[in-house]
């Protein structure tokens, strides 16, 4: 078995330290499934594994090499891999570093080493992608904490999209340190920045932080403060493997990347799931974990099961996938998911269809001999656009304004570690060199407190998106800066920029618009007698609709509802003729009367 029909080859892409040592870890877990050795040839008398195609190439002489390319700018890592047991694994034209490191400085990461790494780094992916027929989706693996995985990471997406253009698909996994303490300002900004410059490249973000999964080293390998970076990187590497499994292995239902972004991306702005898997089981531990389906889909809804900080019990999911590996029949994952169901477990928006979709592989999880991880019969690997990871983003962006608001002198360092090429921090002398240098941050105009201010008016319009647990407008995100205190524009993306300069109001939602009353003929109608505007919530008369493109959007949504992945009793909801616009229009204009009355 080599190919898949169905999956399209990957091209991981390892940037900065921490994202070579996940490669290493990644590649080390995939070998052993694919029944590779460290020299890169299959193992004797065992036929290499699975549809092997979608990670590796195979040569004539029988030797695999993985399709990815390890790029640093600090030669350390690199330089272990070289002269490492998998020295033989990978080719040398894979493994591309420099002189010296981005002094944890996103701006040196974006600039400094367009010149000589970033063509060299271009060429390789070109290379690499000629070696499959169509063009391979780029999987970026990388901590957006230090200068070169954020920084370096947007430059050779940029460099990527003008190459390739749209017929590139970048996925990431992203680590950050998370919410916690563990986190210095450095990294806040450095990951602030990332996420805002490289919004416009990624199409489907899963974002991880290593706060959540040094947790989870406590709750689920008992590692009470003995918990170090390999077993995060292991667990990472698992996790990459699950997602990656139904593209990898045959598999009894099919769950695979594309089916996530269809299925678990409702709208292209919410493509910030979250994931977790379960269980983790210490090698030491074997036998005392749960390995039912319904023991495993209830510990990946677990609050302490997250590998980032989010908790579940916070929000609702608008879409998920559940991907099971081992020895689980479809019955038991039905039974898991009605047992979720009737425990009131789990909660879905009441705009979504309200399932998992799940894929189930035969290939139970291993883990890597002595890795202190244990390889289990059965695991499942939850991946869910919920409401709850508003929180993180809602933490990252009011820490960073109001970093900028106190006008930090840690801002003017930073920047003048950017323009001298010293460790960020190290200095406060200069700062006017310092204004100079900040003005063509990877070549766009605007100096740092104002590349930050838009990387944070863009999260919290984010965080907005996902805790508003609404469909998001067509154009882009929105926000209302009166009740959270938030910024006064959200921007969305390039094109919506100019739109967002204009304060804009709360989306439309369903319930907003058509408060429901008692069924008529079928159908769930808004009652104009009963909803008069004193009774209506004040979110609700903000949010609705005031003008004729918020009618369009409203229209929009009730396009979107007729849609079959639209459950029934949103369908018989739904406004389906004119006579309900008009309801919709009248009513709107009652609530507006009253809330100019009632101010
Ligand atoms: N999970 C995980 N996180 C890591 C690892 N190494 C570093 N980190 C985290 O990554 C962030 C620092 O990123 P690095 O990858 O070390 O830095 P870099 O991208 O190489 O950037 P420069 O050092 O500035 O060149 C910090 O938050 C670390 O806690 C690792 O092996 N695994």
């Amino acid at each position: 078995m080599s190919f898949n029909e169905n999956a399209r080859p990957f091209l991981t892409l390892h940037v900065g330290q921490a994202g070579a040592q996940i490669g290493n870890a990644i590649w080390e877990l995939l070998c052993l499934e694919h029944n590779v050795q460290k020299s890169g040839l299959a193992k004797p008398d065992c036929p290499s594994n699975g549809f092997y195609d979608a990670m590796f190439v195979r040569n004539q002489n029988g030797h695999f090499m993985p399709r990815s390319i390890f790029l640093d700018t600090d030669p350390t890592c690199i330089d272990e891999i070289r002269v490492g047991p998998y020295r033989e694994l990978f080719s040398t034209r894979q493994l591309l570093s420099d002189s010296a490191d981005s002094g944890f400085n996103y701006m040196r990461g974006r600039r400094d080493f367009r010149r000589n790494l970033l063509p060299e780094a271009v060429e390789r992916f070109r290379w690499l992608s000629e070696k499959s027929d169509v063009t391979p989706t780029a999987f970026l693996v990388h901590s957006t904490g230090g200068g070169t995985g954020s920084g370096l990471s947007v430059s050779y997406l940029e460099e990527l999209r003008s190459e390739f253009d749209s017929r590139l698909q970048v996925l990431e996994l992203s680590v950050s340190s998370g919410n916690s303490g563990l986190q210095s300002t450095c990294e806040l900004v450095n990951s602030m920045l990332y996420s805002y410059e490289s919004k416009d490249y990624t199409s489907l973000s899963f974002s991880v932080t290593n706060s959540a999964m040094f947790n989870l080293c406590r709750s689920g390998l008992s590692l009470y403060g003995g918990a170090t970076f390999a077993h995060l990187n292991r667990m990472l590497a698992m996790c990459f493997s699950n997602l990656t499994v139904m593209e990898r292995f045959p598999g009894t239902m099919m769950c695979n990347i594309a089916n996530i972004c269809s299925n678990v991306l409702p709208f292209k702005q919410l493509k910030h799931p979250i994931v977790a898997c379960a269980p983790f089981a210490a090698a030491s531990a074997v036998g005392k974990e749960r390995s039912s389906a319904i023991g495993i889909t209830s510990a990946v809804m677990e609050p302490d099961g997250q590998l980032a900080d989010v908790d579940l019990r916070q929000g609702k999911h608008m879409a998920g996938a559940l991907i099971y590996r081992g020895a689980a029949k479809t019955a038991g994952i039905e039974q898991a998911l009605l047992s979720l169901r009737e425990r009131g477990r789990v909660q879905f928006v009441d705009w979504a269809p309200s399932s998992f979709k799940t894929g189930l592989s035969e290939l139970p999880p291993l883990a890597v001999p002595d890795s202190g991880i244990a390889g289990l019969p059965l695991s499942v690997t939850l991946v869910s656009n919920h409401s709850a990871v508003a929180s993180l983003f809602r933490g990252q962006s009011t820490a960073v304004r109001k970093l900028v608001e106190a006008g930090s002198c840690f801002l003017r360092s930073y920047e003048t570690s950017a323009a001298n090429g010293s460790e960020a921090g190290g200095g406060l002398e200069d700062s006017g060199s310092s204004q100079s240098a900040g003005h063509n941050v990877g070549g766009r105009g605007g100096n740092i407190v104002g590349l930050l201010q838009e990387a944070s008016d863009h999260l919290e319009g984010l965080a907005h998106v996902y805790s508003s647990e609404l469909p998001p407008t067509p154009t882009g995100q929105k926000a209302n800066s009166e009740d959270s205190g938030g910024p006064k524009r959200i921007v969305a993306s390039p094109m919506s920029r100019a739109a967002a300069a204009k304060p804009r109001r709360a989306s439309l939602g369903r319930e907003a618009l058509f408060p429901i009353g008692p069924s008529r003929s079928g159908r769930v109608q808004a009652d104009e007698e009963s909803a008069t505007p004193s009774k209506v919530a004040s979110v609700q008369q903000e949010a609705a609709p005031t003008n004729d493109s918020d009618h369009r959007r409203c229209r929009n949504w009730t396009r979107r509802a007729k849609s079959p992945l639209c459950s029934n009793s949103q369908r018989e909801a739904a406004p389906t003729n004119d006579s309900d616009h008009r309801r919709c229009r009248n009513w709107t204009r009652r609530a507006k009367r009253q809330w100019a009355l009632q101010k």
